[in-house]
């Protein structure tokens, strides 16, 4: 797990680690500088020559305190480095004061515009973490100078116009090739556009206090490899009815599909039992498909009706929604599961569309519910506008989750969770998964991950990490272009083999 601080916390460990920890700031500074130079001398004689030409371009705040500091470290090296320092602002920063008269003493060639000679590298000191409003004016122009000119683009800590908190281009933004950010990944860099203009984020530490960062405990964090230990261990001593029994209700007259990908997806993952109520339409289909599946189908309001009183006393987690349609059957099943069930609840496309009608309906729930609108069906429940959801995507997501007493799964190419408190960011995944049914596959992981033991939360953070696994591995195998949701489901039992092999 590692933490996504947004500007206030990284700021707040900033000062803490300088105040509190009694750790110079210009020790920081020196570690930063230090990391950007080990990250270019990693990239010479490959993407760099040997001997660099630099541009190094910085405001008056400790950003570009870092970015002078580099310009002495990589002079002191033997490369070439000249300094452009806008001093637009009216107050420049202690440390930047002295990092500038160091950088003059050594003659390093600072000027106040920026020539239209060519550079192997440009560096981006202007803003980093304290940029707190549209870029305009003198810093807009600079910074659009910069990304026309040739060269490897290197953003300190940030690029220069990306919110460190929302990732949104405040007026303009730098596009870096390379990110190196310090401490802690952060928020911005991760969402979207902030990760288009950052490239490749190199997180670096540079000596903030581990104990800042706990006690501060940032609100959003992402998952990596280690946290596939979260999974539910499976037990020598173990039958079939161990690993839970999830009910899919999924499918409607001819449309068969979706109810295939959730119900293979939760054996997948690794459930002991799926049985999957549908319109009697899909049996031979779904028998055929999926034939591990038990099947109960339905073709009118009164066998839908038994089919839910069915899941009700049958199953340990209920899935409704995937390729459901709006039918009166389809109603009357949901609203029936919603105020009938004690068990956990996973509700997917048209459970949400029929909800979206009727959202008084997900507040009669008794136990747990997980949502996992994408951005349509997100904008439908809020009639929010799908723009403005994904300028602040984080807070409809937690909003959402407080209001309804939820969890919400909001899908994006950065799908969050939230369930009112903390957020999950996650990062694992890829454009591939654009493809129908891939929002069916992720359903029935998460609804697998609960049969098997994952409390819901977990179930639902840890599901859309290894979803996104899979599809990683799923490009690789097959390409972003021609994967289809089945190459999903294929590969999530090479993603959870890998952590059986680790023994995590
Ligand atoms: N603390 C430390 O010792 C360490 C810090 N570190 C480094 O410092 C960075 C944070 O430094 P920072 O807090 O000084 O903020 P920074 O990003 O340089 O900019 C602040 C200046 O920009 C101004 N400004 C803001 N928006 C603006 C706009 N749109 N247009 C124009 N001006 C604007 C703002 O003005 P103000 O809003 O105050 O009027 C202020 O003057 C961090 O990212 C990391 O690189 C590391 O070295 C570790 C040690
Ligand atoms: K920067």
């Amino acid at each position: 797990m590692f933490y996504l601080p947004d500007r206030d916390e990284m700021q707040e460990i900033d000062r803490r680690t300088i105040k509190e920890r009694g750790i110079p700031g210009i020790l920081l500074m020196e570690r930063a500088a230090i990391s950007i130079l080990e990250e270019i001398n990693a990239r010479k004689d490959t993407v760099l020559p040997a001997r660099v030409k630099c541009l190094i371009v910085v405001e008056g705040g400790n950003n570009g305190g870092d970015g002078l500091a580099l310009a002495r470290l990589l002079a002191q090296q033997g490369d070439q480095v000249e300094v452009c320092y806008i001093s637009g602002l009216s107050k420049v920063s202690d440390s930047f004061a002295y990092q500038l008269d160091i950088v003059r003493n050594l003659g390093i060639q600072v000027t106040d515009e920026i020539s239209q000679k060519e550079y192997d590298i440009i560096v981006d000191g202007i803003f980093g973490v304290g940029l707190k409003r549209d870029v305009a004016g003198i810093w807009k122009n600079v910074i659009e100078q910069m990304n026309n000119m040739p060269g490897y683009k290197i953003a300190v800590d940030l690029p220069s116009g990306v919110d460190a908190t929302t990732g949104q281009v405040l007026g303009t933004s730098f596009r870096a090739d390379l990110t190196v950010t310090f401490g802690l990944n952060k928020r911005g860099l991760v969402l979207h556009p902030g990760c288009d203009m950052a490239g490749q984020v190199v997180v670096r530490e540079i000596g903030f206090s581990d104990r800042e960062v706990q006690d501060i405990a940032p609100e959003a964090y992402g998952y990596d490899l280690s946290d596939l230990a979260r999974l539910p261990k499976r037990s020598d001593n173990s039958n079939k009815g161990t690993y839970g029994r999830a009910a899919v209700i999924a499918g409607s007259a001819d449309m068969s599909g979706a109810a295939v990908f959730a119900a293979e997806a939760a054996y997948r993952t690794g459930t002991g039992l799926v049985k999957v109520y549908t319109h009697s339409l899909n049996r031979t289909v779904i028998g055929n498909r999926i034939p591990e599946a038990v099947l109960m189908t339905y073709s009118d309001e009164v066998e839908a009706l038994k089919c839910a009183e069915d899941a009700v006393s049958w199953a340990d987690v209920i899935l409704v929604g995937p390729g459901l349609g709006r039918s009166g059957e389809a109603e009357e099943l949901l609203r029936y599961v919603i105020c009938e069930a004690e068990q956990p609840l996973v509700l997917d496309a048209d459970a949400l569309n029929i909800i979206s009608q009727d959202l008084e309906l997900l507040k009669k729930h008794r136990g747990e519910v997980t949502v996992t609108p994408h951005l349509g069906e997100m904008s439908r429940l809020t009639d929010i506008a799908i723009p403005d959801i994904k300028k602040n995507i984080l807070r409809v997501c937690k909003d959402f989750a407080m209001e309804y007493n939820v969890i919400d799964v909001l899908k994006d190419s950065r799908t969050c969770v939230s369930r009112g408190g903390d957020i999950y960011i996650n990062t694992s995944g890829n454009n591939g998964m654009s493809t129908a049914g891939a929002g069916d596959v992720l359903a029935g992981v998460i609804t697998g991950l609960i049969a098997t033991g994952s409390s819901p939360y977990e179930a639902a953070k840890l599901g859309v990490y290894i979803h996104g696994l899979a599809g990683d591995l799923a490009a690789e195998r097959m390409g972003k272009n021609g994967m289809i949701a089945r190459d999903i489901v294929e590969s999530i039992p090479m993603v959870i083999k890998g952590v059986e092999n680790e023994k995590l």
